[in-house]
């Protein structure tokens, strides 16, 4: 069985009375990229901060390499941490990588850098939890998926063939609601 790096349970988020993250649950192989999609405020800074100890979840748990992040486990100390915009060096080192929106605002040829490098991560074993609010920018990359929206886990999984249609209608469905607001 293929060992899970990340594996985040249940994981709740309440902000003022409010609750961001609903009982987000999903895992993450080892040697594989893992892409987080989801639009803008669905959550997925605030779950990649959650696991990467920036702030304390309301409830549920992470582990990784099986060991609870949190007790004496600093994730930190062994994921490397990428947040917008993608900062390029020759070689991007760790074997745990979390990238928060790094395509975002970048021009199409540093993009497929940055794509280009993280096969290379994969290549040599490491593992890539990458997140984005552009479905496209890593549907080619990834092995497998995450959708969140309003804080919910919609999919995970392998990707399924219907992944576009699928975030598509999340994503429609939002400006629809929009419109039909300002009428
Ligand atoms: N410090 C905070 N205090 C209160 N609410 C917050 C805080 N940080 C985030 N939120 C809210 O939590 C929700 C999720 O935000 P988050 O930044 O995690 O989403 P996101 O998916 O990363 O969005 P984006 O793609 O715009 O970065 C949003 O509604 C946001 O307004």
């Amino acid at each position: 069985m293929t060992k899970n790096v990340i594996e985040i349970r249940k994981l709740k988020k309440v902000y003022d009375g409010r609750t961001v993250l609903k009982n987000v649950s999903f895992s993450v192989k080892k040697g594989s990229i893992h892409g987080f999609i989801g639009p803008n405020g669905a959550g997925k800074t605030t779950t990649l901060k959650c696991l990467m100890s920036g702030i304390i979840p309301s409830a549920g748990e992470i582990y990784l390499e099986g060991k609870k992040v949190g007790e004496n486990e600093l994730a930190n100390k062994k994921i490397g941490f990428m947040t917008e915009p993608a900062e390029f060096t020759d070689n991007l080192s760790p074997d745990i990588l979390v990238l928060d929106e790094p395509t975002s605002g970048l021009d199409p040829s540093y993009r497929g850098i940055l794509l280009n490098q993280l096969e290379g991560v994969r290549k040599r074993g490491g593992t890539v939890l990458i997140s984005s609010h552009i479905l496209s920018d890593l549907q080619k990359l990834v092995d497998s998926t995450t959708i969140i929206d309003k804080g919910k886990i919609i999919y995970t999984g392998e990707k399924p063939d219907d992944i576009e249609e699928m975030y598509n209608k999340l994503v429609l469905k939002d400006k629809i609601k929009a419109k039909e607001g300002q009428t």
